[in-house]
């Protein structure tokens, strides 16, 4: 069996993927509650594939009320060790028009009504976050949309908004001026939990229209978001079937650290440690906190 399990956290537009051999609906339980879904389970190439739709199967999960914690210990109790997030998103660049696959490698997060971490009173942990995503798995997916010739970007910093509801049109030139390419409602915290759960983790950001900001394109409405997710729909599955067949078929390995990130992370001394908050961490710090 393979040795990088991959997690595939589908968005907008993504409920399910094909191709898996011995797939399965399975029903992980969490002490952080419940995953946005069950998660399929199966294999590619003999690469073991987890897939969780972020929103839910028939997308009844709004942004803000996605149950990111439990998303990821999931994941990690299915043994995950790398997420793809394929995330639908706004434009905030010319350069960047809808169909473009954009691989993210920065985000700034503008949520506020989210818990951002695993850690807590009782067990206070800090990790770095300056390089958020594995560029190791972003040269993975950038080799998959060569190959079946994507327009793509390498590199950008997605904007990460509270919503429901669209940008006005002072903030979408706000995130315009501060360089940011992309907008979502999604990735933060879920980058910053597989961080604390020692996974690695990428974007690959399907654009799906201008925002507000593009004179000479309407605003975003839903509408125009599936429209462009239809017409992108094959490309993403084609390129969730690349990640699988490489993944474990690299000349390198990964030399980020997250997989031991929480070895320098934790702060609390082991008596002042919240036994609840520590039993709470079993999947995500376990390796860290046994013994
Ligand atoms: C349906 S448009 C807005 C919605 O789409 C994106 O979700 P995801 O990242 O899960 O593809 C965006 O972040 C919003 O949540
Ligand atoms: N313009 C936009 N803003 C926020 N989230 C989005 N998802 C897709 N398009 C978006």
């Amino acid at each position: 069996m393979s040795k990088h399990v991959l997690g595939i956290i589908g968005g907008s537009g993504l409920y399910d993927i094909e191709g898996l051999t011995g797939a399965e609906w399975v029903t992980v339980e969490s002490p952080w509650g419940e995953p946005s879904d069950d998660l399929l389970v199966g294999e590619i190439s003999g690469t073991k594939v987890v897939f969780l739709p972020r929103h839910g199967r028939g997308h009844a999960v709004s942004p803000s009320d996605i149950n990111y914690h439990a998303n990821i210990d999931a994941l990690k109790r299915l043994g995950v060790t790398d997420i793809f997030s394929l995330s639908a998103c706004g434009s905030l660049k010319e350069e960047l028009p809808p169909g473009t696959f954009v691989i993210v490698d920065q985000f700034i997060d503008r949520t506020f009504a989210r818990k951002k971490s695993f850690f807590g009173k009782g067990l206070v942990a800090h990790v770095p976050l300056s390089h958020p995503v594995s560029s190791w798995l972003g040269d993975i997916a950038e080799d998959g949309l060569k190959a079946q010739k994507v327009p793509y970007a390498r590199g950008g910093s997605y904007l990460v908004m509270e919503g429901p509801q669209f940008s006005t049109l002072a903030e979408s030139e706000l995130y315009r001026s501060w360089g940011c390419s992309v907008i979502g409602m999604t990735n933060m915290p879920e980058a910053k939990l597989a961080r604390e759960a020692e996974i690695r983790y990428a974007t690959v950001a399907m654009v799906t229209d201008f925002d507000c900001w593009h004179p000479d394109h309407d605003s975003v409405d839903v509408q125009m978001v599936i429209k462009t997710l239809l017409d992108n729909a094959d490309k993403a599955k084609a390129l969730v079937k690349f990640l699988a067949d490489n993944i474990n078929n690299r000349d390198s390995e990964p030399n980020c650290g997250t997989d031991t990130i929480l070895d320098m992370a934790i702060m609390t001394a082991p008596e002042k440690r919240d036994p609840a908050l520590v039993a709470k961490m079993d999947a995500i710090a376990g390796r860290v906190l046994k013994g």
